[in-house]
């Protein structure tokens, strides 16, 4: 058994943002935010304002609006989306903010979202990358290819390295960026630095964001992390965070239908419960296929219990022993997935597996933590979470071992979620899906 003990760490004064984006529609620019100014490009037009940032501090959201930007090249034209026939009628611009942005996942990700294949051929974006000193150089590169994408809906990309000014006005945030479990990291250890990584960037979506933005965190252990930056940022809704777990339900699905032997647009209904780790429980006494029930169609229980729910909680890292590195296209597709199960309304009688906050679930799961659940959407952003669905001994006792795995997880980082002293006693080393 893993033991561990972290204290809270004082919050330390910080800067905020000097310079904070323009919001303009205007301008497709390129923006090189929170860098040492290097002098042929980057020019600080005000000075640096030094407060405190301690979580949830209501002054933080009154911090002055003064911006200051550096385009470059074609970048620097600006023109005017309402005089354009073609733009008139498009919606208006969405901010949107991705962390690890130099990392493999968000390499697939970001042209998808520029593209418009995930808010629609009307939606011009704003692109806010976030990345860090290690990847600022590659940041640079990953803004280059999108200039040379020329994505008519794509107006504006800036990339930085400090959370409170890249994360200004977000209304969407893909939090991506984490730490990899390196070789002999216990899981403890693990949580803590993701922990604080999320913590700070709870704290800078409180600060600076939309009050209405919508949170994914996709950097592992990534229910926890969601709990640690919701609890962070206590002026947006805990409703508003989700964990990543579509990965896994779409992982569910095509061994589902290749079992069965249909196309996996037949399956449906298919929920993952609980932590995205090895523990995740992928029901088949819910889902369908073809609209039946799956133990109607597939009648062997004993591959439904074993092979089926083993082979999606350890997919991940079946891929990396082929590939030798983590799921990256398909985790931007699953992105992609969550993202428009949000903002289209979910085909009637389905539903889709999200990882979000506890508090008022109707199915008994512990409160005060991340768990994946059915969800349902209008399509407005927002999501319901499904009643009509069962449970059997089987089921449930998963449940309950994946809802201990969580319970044990948020014991570990109190420090961080400002719960006291945290103390990690994790039931035994458990893993990431693409952990082996
Ligand atoms: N929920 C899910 O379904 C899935 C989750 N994942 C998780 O997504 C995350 C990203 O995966 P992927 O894009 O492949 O990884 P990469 O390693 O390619 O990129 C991740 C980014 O994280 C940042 N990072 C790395 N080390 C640190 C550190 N010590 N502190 C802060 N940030 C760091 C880096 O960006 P920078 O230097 O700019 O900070 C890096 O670019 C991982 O945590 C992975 O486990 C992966 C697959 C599925
Ligand atoms: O474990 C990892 O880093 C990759 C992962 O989450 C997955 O493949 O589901």
């Amino acid at each position: 058994m893993a033991t561990a003990q972290f204290a809270p760490s004082p919050t330390q004064p910080r800067l905020l943002p000097s310079q904070q984006l323009s919001n303009t529609t205007r301008a497709r620019s390129l923006r090189l935010l929170s860098r040492p100014p290097r002098p042929a490009r980057v020019r600080c037009s005000v000075a640096p304002e030094q407060v405190e940032a301690p979580v949830a501090n209501p002054q933080q959201e009154k911090a002055p609006k003064n911006r200051a930007s550096e385009c470059y090249g074609v970048f620097c034209l600006t023109y005017d989306l309402e005089a354009e026939e073609k733009t008139r009628s498009w919606k208006k611009l969405i901010n949107i903010v991705v962390s690890g942005a130099a990392g493999m996942i968000s390499n697939h990700l970001l042209f998808k979202l520029a593209s418009g294949e995930v808010f629609g051929q009307d939606q011009p974006l704003a692109l806010k990358l976030l990345g860090s000193e290690r990847s600022i150089q590659a940041l640079e590169g990953v803004a280059m290819e999108l200039e040379d994408s020329l994505y008519p809906l794509l107006r504006e990309v800036s990339i930085g390295i400090d959370p409170y000014e890249v994360f200004q006005d977000a209304e969407w945030a893909l939090l991506i960026g984490a730490k990899p479990r390196g070789p002999g990291m216990e899981r403890a250890g693990l949580l803590d630095i993701n922990g604080q990584i999320y913590a700070e960037q709870g704290k800078a979506l409180n600060a600076v964001a939309s009050r209405n933005v919508k949170v994914i965190v996709v950097g592992n252990p990534c229910n926890t992390n969601a709990l640690i930056c919701l609890k962070n940022a206590p002026n947006i809704p805990p409703k508003n965070f989700h964990a990543l777990t579509r990965l896994d339900e779409n992982r569910a699905k095509c061994q589902l239908a290749l079992k069965a032997g249909v196309f996996y647009d037949k399956v449906s209904n298919v929920t993952i419960w609980g932590n995205h780790s090895t523990t995740q429980v992928p029901d088949f006494l819910n889902a369908k296929i073809n609209g039946l029930p799956v133990k109607d169609v597939i009648k062997d229980t004993k591959w439904l219990e074993h092979e089926f729910t083993e082979k999606v909680q350890k997919r991940g890292g079946a891929l990396i022993q082929k590939w030798g590195r983590s799921s990256a296209a398909s985790t931007s597709v699953s992105i992609v997935d969550a993202i428009r199960s949000l903002v289209t309304p979910t085909p009637e009688g389905d539903w889709f597996s999200s990882g979000v906050y506890t508090n008022g679930n109707p199915y008994g799961i512990a409160e005060d933590i991340v768990f994946s659940m059915p969800c349902r959407s209008k399509g407005d952003g927002d999501y319901e979470l499904v009643k009509d669905v069962i449970f059997d001994d089987f089921l449930w006792e998963r449940i309950k071992k994946t809802e201990a795995e969580l319970l044990a997880e948020k014991r570990c980082v109190a420090h961080l979620t400002g719960e006291g002293i945290a103390f990690c006693d994790l039931p035994e080393d458990t893993m990431l899906p693409g952990e082996m």
